[in-house]
């Protein structure tokens, strides 16, 4: 759903490259899930279809952790939700304000699983002298005067913003000149960062219209097909139901979505 657009090399200087960064919430979320049911072992192609990832490049991302399974026996899911967290640096709390606080930012502000993943939201903020003071999800709505204060008080790194798109970049300079170096932008618009500032982008109706490409795409194919065609019995029903899409392991995904 994201995508990314930072400024650092395509290998971490840990030696951990970015695209193998980018699975560790998929195996950690994965992984979560079995801790929750109490699974004490997994097996890569497991773990690896329940993270909707090909299992080698699972075992090849788990090199880079240290961490080679056991044979015949699999991960320790435990020490793998440790491992997997600690590289993510979710052992420590991270304390996200939230700009923008209409329809969007409230639903982010009252979504539970921010702080449940170590993401404690610090602050709301938001332009409108009418909101200042309002509580959303427990929190009072600060007025954006207060921002540099907020950031600054509470040691925040990551900004959220949920603005309209045209006060998107100016929300985002001021939250970097007071200190935030991660931004989370649901603007529909393209920001500008100084070096050392990671930006992840995040837009439904990005997916939406890939989806809708897809759709199309599945009802042309439909339309050019032979009348009949014995040697594909129901490739009509199916395409028609949209179920002819292949199925990759994160379940229905459009047939070239990028991995
Ligand atoms: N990425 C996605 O998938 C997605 C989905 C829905 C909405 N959006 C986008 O999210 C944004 C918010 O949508 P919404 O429906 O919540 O809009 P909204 O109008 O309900 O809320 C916007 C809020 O931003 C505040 N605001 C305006 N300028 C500001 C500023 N300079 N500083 C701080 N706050 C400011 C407004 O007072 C308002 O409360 C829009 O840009 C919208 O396009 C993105």
């Amino acid at each position: 759903m994201a995508t990314g657009r930072t400024h650092r090399p395509a290998t971490r200087s840990r030696g951990i490259p970015e695209a193998t960064v980018a699975r560790l919430p998929l195996y950690l979320r994965a992984l979560t899930a079995l801790s929750e049911r109490s699974v004490p072992t997994v097996s890569s192609e497991e773990l690896a279809a329940a993270a909707g990832v090909n299992s080698a490049k699972l075992r090849k991302d788990f090199s880079y952790l240290g961490s080679y399974g056991t044979r015949g026996v699999g991960y320790d899911v435990e020490y793998l939700v440790y491992q997997i967290s600690r590289e993510l640096g979710l052992t420590q709390d991270w304390p996200v304000v939230i700009v923008g606080i209409g329809n969007l930012g409230a639903a982010l502000a009252n979504y539970g699983g921010f702080a449940s993943r170590g993401f404690r939201v610090a602050a709301l903020i938001d332009a409108d002298p009418a909101m200042a003071g309002k509580p959303v999800a427990g929190l009072p709505v600060r007025h954006t005067d207060e921002l540099e204060s907020i950031i600054t008080d509470n040691g925040v790194s990551i900004g959220v913003i949920a603005t309209p798109a045209g006060a998107a970049q100016q929300v985002c300079d001021r939250l970097v000149a007071a200190g935030v170096t991660s931004i989370l932008n649901f603007a529909p618009t393209v920001l500008s960062v100084p070096e050392g500032v990671d930006v992840r982008k995040v837009d439904l109706s990005i997916e939406l219209q890939i989806l809708a490409f897809h759709e199309q795409r599945k009802a042309g194919e439909e339309t050019t097909q032979p009348a009949a065609t014995p040697s594909r019995p129901g490739a009509h029903a199916r395409a028609a139901a949209g179920a002819g899409s292949r199925k990759g392991p994160d379940g229905d995904v459009p047939a070239v979505m990028p991995a």
